[in-house]
Parts: C-alpha cells; sequence; structure tokens
C-alpha cells in the first residue's frame, strides 16, 4: 500500500502515521472502530421444540482497534471465525456480546434503520465474485445500488457517477450495460470493489478480496486496493486465510485462532519476532522468495489436524492441542492477550522470541510431543535460543542500567552458542516472576528437570 508499508525497515517497527501516537495516548484519537470483548455465537438448536443444546463459538472475545488509515491484516486457518467478525463488525450480523464503536459513537445495537446512514461509511467487500453479483443485474445497475439505497445523487448524476467508478478501478464505462457472465473473475472482484467504494466509505472490510482469483490476477486486485486507499483515504481491515496476501499490504496483523485473537502486532514485527508459536506456523508455510533465505532455519512447520470444533473449544489455550511447546498450564489457563513488547500483544504461556511466561511449567503435555514430531529441529532449537537471548537480554536491562547493552549482548552470544539445552534452561529460568526482580542468575537445574520428567521429549529435541 503506501510506500512505509512496502518497505520493510529492519528493527523498526513499522506503523501508520495515525498509529505513531502510543497505544494509550491514543485512547480514541486517531481510532477509527473499536471493538471490545466481542462475541458471535451461534445456537444448535434440537427437537420440535427447538430447544438450544449448545453454540458455535464463532467469535470468543476479541478486542482491538482500527486506527484511521491503516490497513489490518486478520489472519488465521479456515473456521478461526475471521468471516463471522468481518461480518458482525459491519453489523451485517449482530453480536451476542461486547461493543463496537465506530467513531466514537456505539453501534453494537443499532437496529437496521438507525444503521442505514452508517452503511455508507463501512462498506464489505466479498470473496466470491462470482455469487456477490446479481447475474440478472447490469454492471451499472448493481454499481449503482448504493446510491439508489441511500438516496443520494451525485453531481452530474448516477450513470456519470458510475462510469467514473468503473474506470477508478480500471473497467471501461462502456461496460455500464453489461452482465457479470461477461467478466473475468478478477474483473468481477473490480466491480466489487467499485461497488463498495460507491459511496466514499470510511472503513471497507474486504473478506478474503482475492482467494477465489488466479494468482496472477491477486497481486493486480490487491495493487489496486492499495492505489484506491491512497486515492481515497480509506482504512481497511483485510481478512486472509494465510500471511502471503496480507504481509505486503498491512500495517498490522491480527491472527486468529478458533474464535480468539492470539497475537496481534505491527507487520515488522510480527515478521521478524512472531511470539505466538501459531503465528510461526502460519508464518513458516509462506513460501520465501529469497534463496538465500532458503534452507536456512524458516523450515516448514506441519500443524497436526485441524482447527477443533469451535463448539467446544479445548480448555485453557485453545492451541495446545495443536502446540510443540504446550505445557499442563496451557490445558488449565487460558493466557491474557498482553502487550509483552511495544505494539506487540500476544496470548501464550511459552512464546516464541520473548522470555517464557510460565517458567516453572516445564512437562510438556503427550499432544506436545507428538506435535514436536512434526517441528523440523532448527525450528525448535531457535525457538529455545531466542527465548533464552530475550530473557537474558530482560535480565541483563534490569540488573545493570549503565551496562546494559554490552552485557545483554555477551549473554546473548553465550547462550545461544551453547545451543537448545542450555538457552532453554535460561529460558525457563527467567521467567514472568522472575523477570519482576531478575537479579536471580539462570537455574542450571531446569532442563535436567524437564528432561528428567520427560525423557522422550528431551530426545526428541
Ligand atoms: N450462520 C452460521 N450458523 C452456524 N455456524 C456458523 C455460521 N456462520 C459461521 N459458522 C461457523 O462459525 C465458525 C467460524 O466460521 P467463519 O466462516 O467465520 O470462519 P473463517 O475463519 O472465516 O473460515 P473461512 O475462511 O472458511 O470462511 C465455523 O465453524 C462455521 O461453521
Amino acid at each position: 500500500m503506501s510506500e512505509t508499508k512496502k518497505t520493510d525497515t529492519a528493527g523498526q517497527a513499522e506503523v501508520p502515521r495515525q498509529a505513531q501516537a502510543s497505544e494509550g495516548d491514543s485512547a480514541d484519537r486517531g481510532v477509527l472502530l473499536r471493538v471490545e470483548g466481542l462475541t458471535k455465537h451461534f445456537p444448535i438448536k434440537k427437537g420440535i421444540l427447538q430447544r438450544q443444546v449448545g453454540a458455535v463459538k464463532a467469535v470468543d472475545g476479541i478486542d482491538f482497534e482500527v486506527r484511521k488509515g491503516e490497513t489490518l491484516g486478520v489472519v488465521g486457518e479456515s473456521g478461526c471465525g475471521k468471516s463471522t467478525m468481518g461480518r458482525v463488525i459491519t453489523r451485517l450480523q449482530d453480536p451476542t456480546s461486547g461493543t463496537i464503536t465506530f467513531e466514537g459513537q456505539d453501534i453494537t445495537r443499532l437496529n437496521a434503520g438507525k444503521m442505514r446512514p452508517l452503511r455508507r461509511d463501512i462498506q464489505m467487500i466479498f470473496q466470491d465474485p462470482y455469487g456477490s453479483l446479481n447475474p440478472r443485474h447490469t454492471i451499472g445497475s448493481i454499481v449503482s445500488a448504493p446510491f439508489r439505497l441511500q438516496g443520494v445523487e451525485p453531481e452530474g448524476g448516477v450513470k456519470k457517477e458510475v462510469q467514473r467508478l468503473l474506470e477508478l478501478v480500471g473497467l471501461s464505462p462502456e461496460h455500464f450495460n453489461r452482465y457479470p457472465h461477461e467478466f473475468s473473475g478478477g474483473q468481477r472482484q473490480r466491480i466489487g470493489i467499485a461497488r463498495a467504494l460507491a459511496l466514499k466509505p470510511k472503513l471497507v472490510v474486504a473478506d478474503e478480496p482475492v482467494s477465489a482469483l488466479d494468482v496472477s490476477i491477486q497481486a493486480q486486485v490487491v495493487n489496486l486496493m492499495d492505489d484506491l486507499q491512497e486515492e481515497l483515504g480509506l482504512t481497511y481491515v483485510i481478512i486472509a486465510h494465510d500471511l502471503s496476501v496480507v504481509r505486503h499490504v498491512s500495517d498490522r496483523i491480527a491472527v486468529m485462532y478458533l474464535g480468539k485473537i492470539v497475537e496481534l502486532a505491527d507487520r515488522t514485527s510480527l515478521y521478524q519476532a512472531p511470539m505466538h508459536p501459531y503465528t510461526k506456523a502460519l508464518m513458516s508455510a509462506v513460501p520465501i522468495p529469497d534463496p538465500k533465505r532458503q534452507g536456512g532455519k524458516n523450515e516448514r512447520i506441519l500443524l497436526r489436524g485441524d482447527v477443533p470444533s469451535p463448539i467446544a473449544p479445548p480448555s485453557g489455550c485453545r492451541f495446545h492441542t495443536r502446540c510443540w511447546k504446550a505445557t499442563e498450564i496451557c490445558r488449565t489457563t487460558e493466557p491474557p492477550l498482553k502487550e509483552l513488547r511495544p505494539g506487540q500483544r500476544v496470548a501464550c504461556h511459552h512464546p516464541e522470541n520473548f522470555e517464557d511466561q510460565a517458567p516453572q511449567d516445564t512437562v510438556l503435555l503427550s499432544d506436545a510431543r507428538k506435535t514436536a514430531e512434526l517441528v523440523p529441529d532448527a525450528v525448535l532449537e531457535e525457538s529455545a535460543e531466542t527465548s533464552a537471548a530475550v530473557a537474558a537480554e530482560i535480565a541483563a536491562e534490569k540488573s545493570d542500567g549503565a551496562d546494559t547493552s554490552d552485557g545483554a549482548e555477551k549473554s546473548d552470544r553465550a547462550d545461544t552458542s551453547d545451543g537448545a539445552e542450555k538457552s532453554d534452561g535460561a529460558g525457563k529460568s527467567e521467567g514472568a516472576e522472575a523477570a519482576a526482580d531478575a537479579e536471580e542468575p539462570a537455574a542450571s537445574e531446569e532442563p535436567a528437570k524437564k528432561a528428567e520428567a520427560d525423557p522422550q521429549e528431551s530426545t526428541d529435541k
């Protein structure tokens, strides 16, 4: 999208202009949409009396904000609740609970009549360019529908405005009287975009806007959305099932798993140092175009099985049944979405690239042991190394103000060079509790304890 988004600056988190104000400072300034505790449960009913016997917890308590002018990417496997989230925040579906605030106005419970004026400002682009256009209507009629519905008469008339919109999205104004079947998938998606932009919305939620298109066409449509954002000052929420589409266009990315946001970070932080193991797994699935980086430590992490059912999600951390780091606390206690680094929120007891949040919990669950078999050794080693390095850095920073940077660097080297086992120990010794007063040296018994408790696991590693 904007130049800032296309260039990755090493080590420096990229934040859109509007987002440069600190999180707290921008309590609402610069925030277009705020979502708090949002849930959407679909009731499951049975019998003649249609009694509710359960619920599909498609979205199960999410919080995030969308800042003016930014692109927020939302990723996760199929069934994670992304589309439901998109339909609820645009109020095409009612939420079960939580609040949605748009430009400071609570829109959670507005009825259709009260939502109508807001429909101009909040638009959605749908995944299927074939199903989302009525085959019996001409392109002119489809793109002019928002004007009719809102009773808006654009300057110069509807026809002229629609032709301008068609041109804007790269179609010929002469296509006005043609029908959807006369267009290719990419062209149809452009028509969908023209329709969404007709009333100059402030927020556009695009649900997998390119996944139904050929790869060669995907880039064209993404670039078009990109250019339009700059030209019209749009704010986007772009939903995708993998990171390959959103990685280039998003300012920030929310990773969803089974109805929850497990990580939310600016793009650079997410790519340079993903913290949730699920994010890391999703990232490892994206092909790396740089041949120099191929064959390095970025090996593919295979996740076991499918996303569990949202009718009865796993207890504690919902990812624990597929996570190679899961310990008992992951099964029993749901990790909160916590800001571990500025601008990077993560919900994990044993995050990647950060000190362990539950260092006392060292025995892997049996599921995790099986899952670890699918994770390349290099990834496991790297994971232990980076966590230990961060833990050492934090400990050094806390113990010595003046010499911090030097000390931290040295201890990084020492830990990482010794390999996974040693660094794992260091990582485990510096936990959340220890971090509060982290003067203690690393407890070297930790890895031994782990190996003792779980010999299979230690050999796996
Ligand atoms: N109207 C509905 N009634 C009942 N269950 C629903 C309904 N809509 C969605 N679901 C369920 O909610 C869960 C989340 O679906 P959703 O479509 O939001 O996920 P998603 O991450 O967007 O997946 P996909 O990429 O496949 O669309 C799924 O288990 C789905 O079956």
